[in-house]
């Protein structure tokens, strides 16, 4: 038997992608350890796939798309019972990135009834709970015997976490706090699995003591009653309907009418409030927005893993769908030949490998923060929370992006709900809304952006963290790319390096000028946010750049790292052709350097294309995981797109109830008004 780089390969599969597979020139195991971190974890991955693929109870009854939003819940309620059941059968206890492997293969990326309990409800009481608190509620949590969930936004207000209109009014004679929602913009509205699922929430509201307003704070509260499941007294709760996508979640609305929960159910590792009402605050004023910070943390890797799964139905169905000729007197050929496909496919996929390694920087940077705020010490949390803001949204906004266009890249049957690709989109797209909307939370970025370009401006450029040292740094006077014999991706670093202090510095500037002419500080920022997101966005997606050339300075494997080496190609050259207006602007980079960029970026893209299959292969998602027949491992797309088609719920009769009762008949009487 041959033994091929690429281990999707399998007999009997269609012949087109199994030629794509049999070019690849690196090993896509080893690949996928690159992509997921770990060897143990990618051959975990694997094992995991192994296990759920012989065991017909875990499959989908039916695909998704032909199944009502309660079949959904039902089925999904099902799968979910019982991988609670054999757990520790499949997965190694606690361990948080299996547990996630096995949700999406299994459940989905349509949410499912404790999708937000594991997400945010069991992180915010290891991080906000004291330990008491965490030996009451933290571990029926995570033995499933209560399900939680995170209840923060409100119909009025999801963004502006000030002026929450639900309060929490402490009763001193009882001890109590006094859950209440005064208005209907007051009713929390959204959080995941509230609607019909949760019995508990982590609700966040404006804690008044003694008639002071002290802001924001979370506390544990039940919702309904752990026998019935019924609502409690003093609880309006409900779904808030279908939305785009992610419709096995309920998504719900919560109101209070003067709901009593104890004193001792405000989370109190960080924050305290005695019995005789007195406050004592916590080490940082944020240190309760610990769960949306976990959130951002790890969403990176879960985006780029929905934008892979876009491109791996892409660039697999693009090996297989002939259409057109190159060469007239040539045979029709494989769609992934033309320039123009390649062009709006890899340069994503170059993406999703630089946002998979910039996920992983993320995740142990939360992790470290995660530590030493637990021990005191909050010096990191500005840090994370600048650069998990710029990330989310430079990272959701662009995989949106390239999912669309994975999708337009499969022509109509991309359209199908076959494909897959509406789901993943709608799914995906969210990201860009929920954690904080985008161009908030870049402005979140931007605030920590003008304090960096402050101590430049003032000579304490000494003082700026290894995050923004690149702003205190001077610029060459033109970028050095094609004026050197070997320009490399020294060259690209410090042209990113540069745009980025440019904006950076001139929106700063605009910020301080206005303020300066006498304008006040928050009309000053409004003026200048424009220019000030487009600072964010430039110093994240360099903060990309340099995680992509970090791991690959770092991968030993030479087939591996040549591959990688030439998607950075392809990355900062794409970037830099996206970004060229900031780049001429100032004459940094002139337009014969540009053109040097796009023959480079055109040689990448053909140098890429015998390894395109293979590098979507290597994320190694099982046909269960994608559930979209274009993206199938074996390629066998027609066949099982006409079996799809039959299978429609439409199709169980020839002739349908509304052709008998509205159509015969319309078209009987037209007929009969002829005569
Ligand atoms: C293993 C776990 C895996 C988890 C993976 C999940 C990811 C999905 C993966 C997917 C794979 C496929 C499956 C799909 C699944 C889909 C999952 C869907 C789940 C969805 C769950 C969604 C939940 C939510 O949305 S919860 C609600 C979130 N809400 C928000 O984000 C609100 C946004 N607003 C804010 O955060 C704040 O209001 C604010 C920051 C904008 C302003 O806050 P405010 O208190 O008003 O601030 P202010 O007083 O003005 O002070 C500003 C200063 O405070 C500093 N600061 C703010 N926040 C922080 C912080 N967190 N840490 C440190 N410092 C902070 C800020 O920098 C300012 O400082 P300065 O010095 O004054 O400048
Ligand atoms: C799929 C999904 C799941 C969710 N799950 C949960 C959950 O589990 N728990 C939970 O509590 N919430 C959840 N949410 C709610 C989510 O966190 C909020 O919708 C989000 O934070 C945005 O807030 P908003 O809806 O108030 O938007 P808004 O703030 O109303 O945004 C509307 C527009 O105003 C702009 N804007 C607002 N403020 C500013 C500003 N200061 N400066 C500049 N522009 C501004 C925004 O950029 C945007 O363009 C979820 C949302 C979605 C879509």
């Amino acid at each position: 038997m041959v033994h091929h780089q690429n281990k999707a390969i399998r007999e009997g599969d269609n012949p087109d992608l199994t030629a794509e597979r049999v070019t690849g020139t690196f090993d896509t195991h080893s690949m996928a350890a690159q992509i997921y971190n770990s060897e143990a974890h990618a051959r975990r991955r694997r094992e995991i796939t192994e296990i759920i693929a012989k065991r017909p109870e875990l499959h989908d009854t039916k695909p998704f798309p032909f199944m009502t939003r309660e079949e959904k819940i039902l089925e999904s309620s099902r799968k979910l019972t019982l991988i609670t059941k054999h757990m520790n059968e499949i997965i190694e206890p606690n361990n948080s990135n299996e547990m996630f492997h096995l949700n999406n293969e299994v459940l989905g990326i349509e949410g499912h009834p404790m999708a937000l309990h594991g997400i945010m409800f069991i992180p915010a009481l290891t991080a906000q709970a004291s330990e008491e608190q965490q030996k009451k509620w933290l571990t029926r949590a995570i033995n499933r015997e209560i399900v939680g969930t995170y209840a923060q936004t409100e119909l009025g207000h999801g963004t502006n976490l000030q002026n929450l209109e639900t309060t929490a009014t402490y009763d001193v004679a009882t001890q109590e706090f006094v859950l209440h929602t005064p208005t209907i913009t007051g009713l929390k509205w959204w959080p995941g699995n509230l609607g019909k699922s949760s019995n508990y929430a982590v609700v966040v509201a404006l804690m008044f003591i003694k008639g002071k307003n002290y802001g924001p704070h979370t506390f544990m509260v039940p919702l309904r009653d752990e026998k019935t499941h019924q609502p409690l007294k003093g609880i309006t709760i409900g779904d808030i309907g279908p939305k785009i996508a992610y419709n096995v979640t309920d998504n719900g609305f919560l109101g209070f009418d003067h709901y009593r929960i104890p004193r001792t159910n405000l989370l109190m590792r960080h924050t305290r409030v005695e019995p005789d009402g007195t406050y004592v605050k916590p080490p940082h004023a944020k240190i309760n927005y610990s769960a949306m910070v976990h959130v951002r943390s790890h969403m990176i890797t879960g985006q780029a893993i929905m934008l892979s799964y876009a491109l791996t139905i892409a660039t697999r169905y693009s090996s297989v769908r002939r259409q057109g000729q190159i060469d007239t007197t040539q045979p029709e050929v494989k769609v992934l030949e033309y320039q123009t496909q390649q062009h709006r496919l890899f340069p994503y996929i170059a993406r999703a490998y630089a946002f998979v390694f910039a996920g992983a920087e993320t995740v142990k940077l939360y992790e470290r923060v995660l530590e030493e705020v637990a021990t005191g010490n909050v010096s990191l949390m500005a840090d994370l929370h600048a650069l998990t803001s710029g990330l989310k949204s430079v990272v959701s906004h662009y995989t949106a992006q390239g999912i669309e266009q994975a999708r337009m890249a499969c022509g109509g049957h991309g359209y199908s709900q076959a494909s897959y690709m509406s789901e993943i989109f709608g799914v995906a797209v969210g990201g860009c809304t929920y954690e904080g909307e985008n161009m908030v939370m870049l402005l979140q970025l931007a605030r920590y952006l003008v304090k960096s370009a402050s101590l430049v401006k003032t000579g304490q450029s000494s003082k700026l963290g290894p995050l923004v040292a690149y702003l205190g740094a001077k610029s060459d006077s033109t970028s050095l790319i094609d004026r050197t014999p070997t320009t490399g991706f020294a060259e690209y670093v410090k042209t990113f390096q540069h745009i980025a202090r440019r904006q950076t510095l001139k929106a700063a500037d605009k910020f301080f000028g206005l303020m300066e002419k006498g304008e006040k500080r928050p009309i000053a920022w409004n003026k200048s946010s424009v220019e000030l997101n487009r600072a964010s966005r430039l110093h994240t997606r360099l903060y990309i750049v340099e995680a992509f050339v970090r791991r690959v300075e770092e991968v030993a494997d030479p087939r591996l790292k040549e591959v990688l080496t030439d998607l950075l190609h392809l990355h900062v050259n794409y970037e830099l052709l996206d970004m060229s207006t900031y780049a001429l602007e100032d004459g940094f980079v002139s337009s014969s350097q540009l053109d040097y960029v796009r023959d480079q970026l055109y040689f990448y893209l053909a140098k890429i294309r015998p390894n395109a299959v293979s590098l979507v292969d290597s994320w190694e998602f099982s046909d269960q995981e994608l559930r979209s027949v274009l993206g199938r491992r074996d390629g066998h797309v027609y066949e099982n797109l006409f079996a799809w088609a039959k299978a429609s719920p439409l199709n169980k009769t020839d002739v349908l109830p509304s052709v008998d009762k509205y159509l015969k008949p319309l078209m009987e009487s037209a007929r009969a008004s002829k005569l």
